[in-house]
């Protein structure tokens, strides 16, 4: 059996040799007084003193330590290094939402021309978080920093203003998707609402004042039948409880402007679609559901009047948040703007045009629109956009869906001749 002592403090041979006769006293007092065991003995508690003391400040320094994976002199290196602005006249913006659709397409276009990008995102799981990650590494692979964080955690939000005198936000974090609202309808009040007065906060005291651009949509025209929808037209009758969030969420804009002066742009996005899209979208749902030999539901308006919407490729989208980026700084303005395509399309022939570049017929099953929030039409007017930055869409949803249909079967393995999904 070996002694105490050994197990505690295994004896180097020729060093310390262990009388295994004498008693236990004795042994302890040779343990003691010899050197080694001291110097062991004083190390052991230097360490025990200083992981106490370590764990008191972790503790103190506040609970988001336990939830968030922020922070650090390291963490801090990599936000202001993706800050970093490489062209003059340049800007430094933080997105939100960078790892979603038309936050990754927003964060590259604007790190490839030399703006500094700070990349903000929850992660949720919404939709597949895997492919959030994908959009991630491409953001990385590009030098954009993107921070795993809420709208809603204010501390994060003003430690990113410490860290950076960020000029510009692009808010394009939310809870997206009009149907979702009737299953999850605390997670738009909490993204759309409360994260962007969270984040209207963060602004307000930042010094200086980024301008902010971020996503409204085209939902906010609800049951309004003034076609094409123009800006100046009602938007007090909301279809959804998504489109309720985003019209609170101009008024809500409005204020800030209002009050302190923010520079607030809001952007109406119609039906955005393309490579990395979102699959809770009828576009990527059918493609997934058509090359996986399911049926697809296409939902049909009272008196069998096909639904349309104004499909919005998603470089003409990156080119007018980079416009309204471009033109948003000087005194204060509230803006809003309309960003479609002008020229709208039924569900049905965007099944069709998803049959011809697939090469594969769809299973359909047409059932009448049920009361889940949508609505009959959209149809955008563009002349502000295009009077105040020359916004110009050229992508026709045959074309936009055909390189659409390019990255899918790419990104999902069809072209290896397998299928990952
Ligand atoms: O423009 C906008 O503001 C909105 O555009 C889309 O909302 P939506 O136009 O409803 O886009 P999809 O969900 O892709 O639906 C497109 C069309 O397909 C129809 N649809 C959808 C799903 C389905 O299974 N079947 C079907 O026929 C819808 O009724 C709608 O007419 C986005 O999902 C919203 O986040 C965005 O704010």
């Amino acid at each position: 059996m070996p002694s105490l002592e050994e197990e505690l403090f295994p004896s180097t041979p020729g060093k310390f040799k262990i009388e295994r006769s004498n008693t236990m006293n004795r042994q302890f007092h040779r343990c003691f007084t010899s050197t080694s065991t001291m110097f062991l003995w004083a190390l052991f508690l230097v360490a025990l003193t200083a992981s106490y003391l370590s764990f008191q400040s972790f503790v103190d320094s506040g609970s988001r330590y336990f939830s968030a994976s922020w922070g650090g002199i390291q963490w801090e290196k990599h936000v202001r290094s993706s800050a970093q602005i490489h062209r003059s006249g340049g800007m430094s913006v933080l997105v939100t939402g960078a790892a979603g659709f038309v936050g990754t397409h927003v964060s590259l276009a604007l790190k490839k021309r030399g703006d500094g990008v700070v990349g903000l995102d929850n992660f949720n799981n919404y939709y597949d978080p895997s492919l959030k990650k994908a959009r991630k590494a491409l953001l990385n692979n590009h030098g954009v920093f993107v921070i795993e964080g809420d709208i809603n955690d204010a501390k994060l939000l003003a430690k990113l203003f410490d860290a950076v005198a960020f000029t510009h936000v692009m808010h394009l974090a939310a809870q997206a998707g009009v149907r979702y609202a009737m299953q999850n309808p605390h997670s738009y009040v909490h993204s759309n609402i409360a994260g962007l007065v969270t984040l209207l906060e963060a602004c307000k005291s930042a010094n200086p004042q980024p301008s902010i651009v971020w996503a409204s949509s085209s939902s906010v025209y609800g049951l309004n039948e003034n076609v094409p929808f123009s800006e100046a037209d009602r938007t007090d009758q909301p279809a959804s409880l998504y489109a309720a969030t985003k019209k609170a969420g101009e008024e809500i804009a409005h204020t800030y402007n209002h009050i302190y002066g923010l520079s607030i742009t809001g952007l109406r996005f119609f039906t955005v679609y393309g490579p990395w899209g979102r699959p809770d979208m009828a576009y990527f749902s059918f493609t997934r559901n058509i090359l996986q030999g399911k049926p697809i539901t296409v939902y049909r308006g009272k008196n069998h009047v096909d639904l349309a919407r104004d499909f919005t490729y998603i470089d003409d989208i990156v080119k007018g948040c980079l416009g309204s980026l471009d033109t948003s700084a000087g005194p204060a303005p509230y803006r809003i703007f309309n960003l479609g395509n002008t020229s709208p399309v039924t569900v049905p022939k965007l099944v069709n045009i998803l049959e011809r570049h697939l090469k594969v017929k769809a299973k359909k099953n047409v059932i009448e629109m049920p009361g889940n929030g949508d609505v009959p039409f959209t149809h955008a007017n563009i002349s502000s956009a295009q009077k105040e930055f020359g916004y110009r869409p050229t992508t026709d949803l045959q074309t936009g869906l055909k390189k659409f249909v390019r990255w899918y079967l790419s990104y999902y393995g069809y072209n290896r001749g397998k299928r990952v999904n």
